[in-house]
């Protein structure tokens, strides 16, 4: 019998086109909206657990009046219902396929940690764009990691080099681009000069691309100066600290952080930038695309150590990625395929879903952690409990 997947001629017969497409990265990003959004997906057989749960649920959207409490997500159910099944069908990269875009001379411990997150919760590849002094030294951390020894400091590149360097580094990133389902921007990338304007270059080509972009650590550095790189990106995440959102605020509001408004003034922020979500760390985890807001506040760990943050950015990304390759084969998938239809309740942000998800997984990781270790708990051992915090919620079964 004839292999047309071999056959050129291929994506001329409806059934194979649709095969190759369905295993394209592009098609599973526009899966996981289509699932974060679509009503029909709650009726979907997997995940049964959540499968009454509509988006409403999850999130109780409330008026952005002052005075108004920040609802409390139903952060277990947004779990369930963005966590793929694990299916002996799928082949590898089907889980998702992953890319952190930092890593310097000072700084290899945040990349480290975003990118293993995303594998430790079901990614299935996990690549680290960062410079050379970092590559060796996060390759050594994992055996797991691809590292692509790529990006470049100012000290390493004369000033007439600095253009045809500059567009080397942005081939080499684009080459693999359209691979990832999701990039994350900014852990341990530092401040420099030169790599950042290689880095605005890439988060430039990654929203021409379509691809989710999470935007952290010094990567917030570089937008709060140069806002134009996620204003109206509605694939654009920020995960800022209470430093970091203090800038923000400053920078973009024009005023000191308000306490008192929390979330009012979170969602005059979105809505300044325009599109984004932004997910603002704390003794609560505060999220809003600017039309809603939610909290997360399930108890973590009384500990701060540096690195929490970065696993949040990392498992988000991973959430994004298990999403997007959420049941490929599933028949609404086909029908969409079918017919090209886009579902029309579009109340939810899938992005809200993945920070929602990512916040939760990292807080009961911390909890765990925190028990086994007390006041030694460093971020290494909130790790190797992500697994045991998805498993409580979503077991892999058999
Ligand atoms: N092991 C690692 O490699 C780690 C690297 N990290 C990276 O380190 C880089 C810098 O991140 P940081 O979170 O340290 O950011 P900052 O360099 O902005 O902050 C450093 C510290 O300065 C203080 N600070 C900053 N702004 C302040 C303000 N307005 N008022 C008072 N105190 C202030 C805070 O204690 C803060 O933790 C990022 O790329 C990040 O990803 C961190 O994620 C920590 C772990
Ligand atoms: N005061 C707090 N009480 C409880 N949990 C907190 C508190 N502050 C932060 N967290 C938790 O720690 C996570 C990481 O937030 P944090 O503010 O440490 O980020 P960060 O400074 O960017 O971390 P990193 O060191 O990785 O850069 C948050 O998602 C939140 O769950
Ligand atoms: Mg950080």
């Amino acid at each position: 019998m004839r292999n047309h997947s071999h056959c050129p001629h291929a994506w001329r017969n409806p059934q194979h086109r649709g095969r190759m497409w369905a295993a394209s990265p592009a098609f599973r990003r526009r899966l996981f909206l289509l699932r974060s959004l679509s009503p029909c997906a709650a009726a979907l057989p997997n995940n049964t657990s959540s499968s009454s749960s509509s988006p409403s649920t999850f999130i109780r959207l409330n008026a952005m009046a002052a005075s108004d409490p920040v609802y409390e997500a139903d952060a277990e159910a947004v779990v369930r219902r963005i966590t793929p099944p694990l299916d002996r069908a799928r082949h590898k990269g089907q889980a998702g396929k992953i890319a952190v875009i930092g890593g310097c001379r000072e700084y290899t411990g945040a990349p480290y940690f975003a990118a293993i997150s995303a594998l430790k919760v079901g990614a299935d590849l996990s690549h680290v764009f960062c410079t050379r002094d970092a590559a060796t030294v996060i390759k050594s951390y994992s055996p797991e990691l691809i590292v692509h020894p790529i990006l470049e400091e100012s000290y390493s590149v004369s000033d007439g080099e600095r253009e045809s360097v500059s567009s080397r580094i942005l081939t080499e990133v684009a080459k693999w681009m359209e691979r990832f389902d999701c990039i994350v921007v900014g852990p341990g990338l530092g401040r420099d000069s030169f790599l950042l304007d290689c880095v605005s270059n890439i988060m430039r080509h990654a929203r021409q691309a379509n691809i989710p972009t999470v935007v952290d650590g010094d990567g917030l550095f570089l937008i709060t100066n140069n806002l134009s790189l996620v204003e109206g990106n509605s694939l654009a995440i920020l995960t800022p600290n209470v430093y970091e959102y203090k800038r923000l605020v400053q920078k973009v509001l024009n005023c000191e952080v308000n306490e008192e408004n929390a979330s009012e003034q979170l969602t005059a922020l979105c809505q300044k930038i325009g599109g984004i979500t932004i997910m603002q760390k704390g003794k609560a985890d505060i999220i809003s695309d600017g039309k809603t807001v939610t909290q997360v506040s399930t108890f973590g760990s009384p500990r701060r150590c540096g690195g929490q943050g970065d696993i949040l950015s990392g498992r988000f990304v991973a959430n994004v990625v298990l999403s997007v390759s959420f049941c490929i084969f599933a028949s609404w998938a086909r029908h969409f395929l079918l017919t090209n239809e886009y579902p029309t309740d579009k109340s939810v942000n899938p992005m809200m879903l993945g920070c929602i998800a990512g916040s939760l997984l990292l807080r009961k990781a911390a909890s765990h952690a925190f028990e086994k270790n007390k006041r030694s708990t460093i971020t290494t051992d909130i790790i190797e409990f992500l697994g045991k915090s998805l498993e409580d919620i979503c077991p892999a079964g058999h």
